[in-house]
């Protein structure tokens, strides 16, 4: 699947610049985003809800049309379910309306139900359902088609972890899933690849381990009884963050994490040294968290 070069404008204002994301076949890719960054727009353009000004989204390396519509599979945020329609009524009408036949979209459905622990509930309505309940009709709903390519607005909820264990058996059995998320900590525990988002623009690209090992070294101290400013100064380090004790520093260039240990066991006592690899907070969250 892939979205190639979309812009989009609401009332004169750019929400999509040029924007480009490719999910192959086994993978999932997230959209990562901040609040109004332009994730929900990128999605309903890539699920053809709505029309990109320009720009075009390829499935399979067709332009979408009405055969490629009926490959993809879409999540909408969790609002996104009729409240008046009983559970199986929902999934039958989401099968019909992808070409199946009524008979096998009453069976596609029944395979929904059971795979999703849903049979109790095929009657009851939206309405009823408890969250987690809601979260598997949607991503039944999603899936009741049989699509190859699953596109799901912000999936990592309450249950995140089973959500994102049918996206990756979904990527597994050979499909490809986009999600678009404003939660770095789900993004890089579940998708394979990112997108980050700011202003509707990609910043950045990658597979999330080679993004993160790109990354300049963080280490976070604590010390309680430390002077403040103790790291201040100290050539090849850079202080993130500190209050309380508690310091964040980024290592440039070829410092050696060893060397700042022993600095730090100078400047008073260390009750935790941790040294790693940036996490995909630590490396975009000034462009995350700054809403728009
Ligand atoms: N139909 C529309 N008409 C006018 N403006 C719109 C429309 N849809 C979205 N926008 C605007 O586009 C911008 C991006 O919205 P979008 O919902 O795509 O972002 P998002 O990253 O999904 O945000 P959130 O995480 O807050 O849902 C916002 O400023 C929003 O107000």
């Amino acid at each position: 699947m892939e979205i190639d070069r979309i812009s989009k404008r609401y009332a004169g204002t750019a929400v999509l610049t040029e924007l480009s994301v490719r999910a192959d076949a086994g993978q999932v890719v997230g959209i990562l985003g901040g609040a109004r960054s332009g994730k929900t727009t990128a999605l309903r353009i890539t699920a053809g809800l709505v029309d990109p000004d320009a720009g075009e989204v390829r499935i399979g390396g067709v332009p979408r049309n009405e055969r490629t519509r009926t490959m993809l599979g879409y999540l909408p945020q969790r609002r996104g379910l009729p409240d008046g329609v009983t559970v199986l009524d929902h999934l039958v009408h989401l099968a019909e309306l992808h070409a199946m036949a009524t008979n096998d979209a009453h069976r596609a459905a029944e395979v929904q139900l059971a795979a999703f622990g849903l049979r109790e509930v095929r009657s009851a309505h939206a309405r009823d359902l408890t969250d987690g309940e809601r979260e598997r009709v949607l991503l039944a709903g999603a899936l009741v088609h049989a699509p190859t390519v699953l596109v799901c607005d912000e999936p990592f909820g309450e249950h995140a972890e089973q959500t994102a264990q049918v996206l990756r058996e979904h990527a597994e059995r050979g499909g490809a899933v986009l999600v678009a998320t404003g939660d770095t900590t789900a993004a890089q525990r579940f998708c394979d690849r990112v997108t980050i988002l700011h202003n509707g623009q990609s910043v950045a690209e990658g597979a999330v381990a080679e993004l993160r090992a790109a990354g300049a070294t963080q280490v976070v101290v604590e010390m309680p009884d430390a002077r403040p400013g103790w790291a201040e100064g100290i050539p090849g380090v850079e202080v993130v963050a500190a209050e309380q004790g508690r310091t964040v520093l980024r290592l440039t260039g070829n410092t050696d994490d060893q060397v700042l240990l022993r600095m730090a066991m100078a400047a008073g006592r260390v009750r935790a040294f941790r040294s790693g690899e940036p996490t995909l907070a630590d490396l975009f969250a000034p462009v995350l968290g700054s809403g728009s």
